[in-house]
């Protein structure tokens, strides 16, 4: 088994990291890891559980550690810490020969992390080779939680016909806003069209993400994003409403035929978090946040309403879990990825 903590393990990403790790057959959580507020405390008390879930009795005890490698023997580390103190402590963990997988911001963008999603861009984990941290370092990345669903749908699309421009409108659920979040009084019977820095980063990370790896690092993807994203009053789930200009111009049949018959690279490889269908298409009145966010246990991307547009050509409607494969599920199949590839081991 592969020893791991879990960073910021009390939070709503953190709590599903718990969640999707109980029984896991290559993670063993050894490792639970907080702010100065909840360290020393047993994690149900320095917990404020949400998940749907029991909480499982391994986790319920365990003494939280602060976030520091010196307080963690582990061979890697989940992040689901807070973006305002990811970024020193993910480069603490990396400069002690710790493998990080992130959910926060901070490093997606630097010129030799991967921004991974493993069925899209699996060939961008060479880029560890780049990083210069001692034996066993390394960060490793997962996307914003809408770029994620984004951009499941769009790869197929670019692989076929070429993505030239995207306008997409999001409806983010609350889970997003980590607990305890947006104010009940702010979002009850409402709708809140602002969502700080959200739309700067759907508009850039799709594009390192369908980039192609040269030998100075990835090519951003060519394509213009224009986002607009607001808070809407759903537990879980981000749904976005697409709209897309491809090249050849191809109609909403087509585009259909194109995701149906996709299939992921994953399948049949034995990760453990990789769903069988990376994408479904929902007929009739989907994809619905309550009907379907967890298909395939939180992992499968949903589409639906695909038709033509009479601006950009095609348009549809995306949803995805944001918690899980927008989260900490889209974290695990990256370690379960960078596992399967030799990159992580069990020190000694
Ligand atoms: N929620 C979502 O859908 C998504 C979230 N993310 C990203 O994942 C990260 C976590 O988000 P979320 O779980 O929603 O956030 P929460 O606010 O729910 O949790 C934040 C976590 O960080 C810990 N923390 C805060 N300050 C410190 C500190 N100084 N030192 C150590 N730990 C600290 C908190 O511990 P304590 O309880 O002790 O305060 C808590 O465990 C963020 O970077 C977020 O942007 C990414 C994609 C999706
Ligand atoms: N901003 C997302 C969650 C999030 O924290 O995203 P990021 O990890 O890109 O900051 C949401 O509100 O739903």
């Amino acid at each position: 088994m592969i020893r791991v903590g879990i960073l910021g393990a009390t939070g709503a990403v953190g709590q599903t990291f718990v969640r999707l790790l109980d029984g896991h057959p290559t993670f063993e959580v050894v490792a639970l890891g907080a702010s100065e507020r909840s360290a020393g405390k047993p994690y149900r008390e320095a917990c404020n559980w949400t998940q749907d879930q029991p909480m499982p009795d391994w986790a319920s005890g365990e003494i939280v550690t602060a976030c520091a490698p010196e307080a963690m023997d582990v061979d890697l580390v989940f992040s689901g810490l807070d973006a305002g103190v990811a970024g020193e402590i993910e480069k603490a963990f990396a400069g002690a020969g710790v493998a990080v997988v992130s959910n926060a911001r901070n490093h997606r963008m630097d010129a030799d992390v991967p921004l991974l999603i493993p069925e899209i861009n699996p060939d961008h984990l060479a880029l560890v080779e780049r990083q210069t941290w001692p034996e066993g370092g390394m960060i490793v990345t997962n996307p914003n939680c809408s770029t994620v669903g984004l951009v499941m749908a769009l790869a197929p699309l670019h692989e076929a016909f070429g993505v030239e421009a995207v306008h997409v409108v999001t409806l983010q659920a609350l889970s997003g806003a980590g607990y305890p979040g947006v104010p009940s009084l702010d979002i009850l019977g409402n709708v809140v069209p602002y969502i700080g820095g959200e739309e700067a980063k759907m508009a850039s990370e799709p594009l390192k993400i369908l980039g192609g790896l040269s030998a100075s690092g990835v090519e951003p993807a060519e394509m213009t994003i224009s986002a607009q994203c607001t808070r809407v009053p759903v537990i879980d789930g981000h749904t976005e409403c697409v709209s897309v200009r491809l090249a050849g111009a191809p109609s909403a049949a087509e585009v259909e035929q194109v995701l149906r018959e996709w299939r992921s690279p994953l399948a049949g490889r034995g990760l453990h978090t990789a769903p069988e269908a990376a994408i479904q298409i929902v007929d009739g009145t989907g994809p619905q946040p309550r009907r379907h966010a967890s298909a395939g246990n939180g992992m499968t991307v949903s589409i639906g309403q695909i038709q033509d547009c009479p601006v950009l050509g095609v348009k549809f409607v995306v949803l995805s879990h944001n918690t899980v494969r927008g989260a900490a599920g889209g974290a695990l199949l990256n370690a379960e990825l960078m596992v399967e590839r030799g990159l992580v081991r069990q020190r000694p």
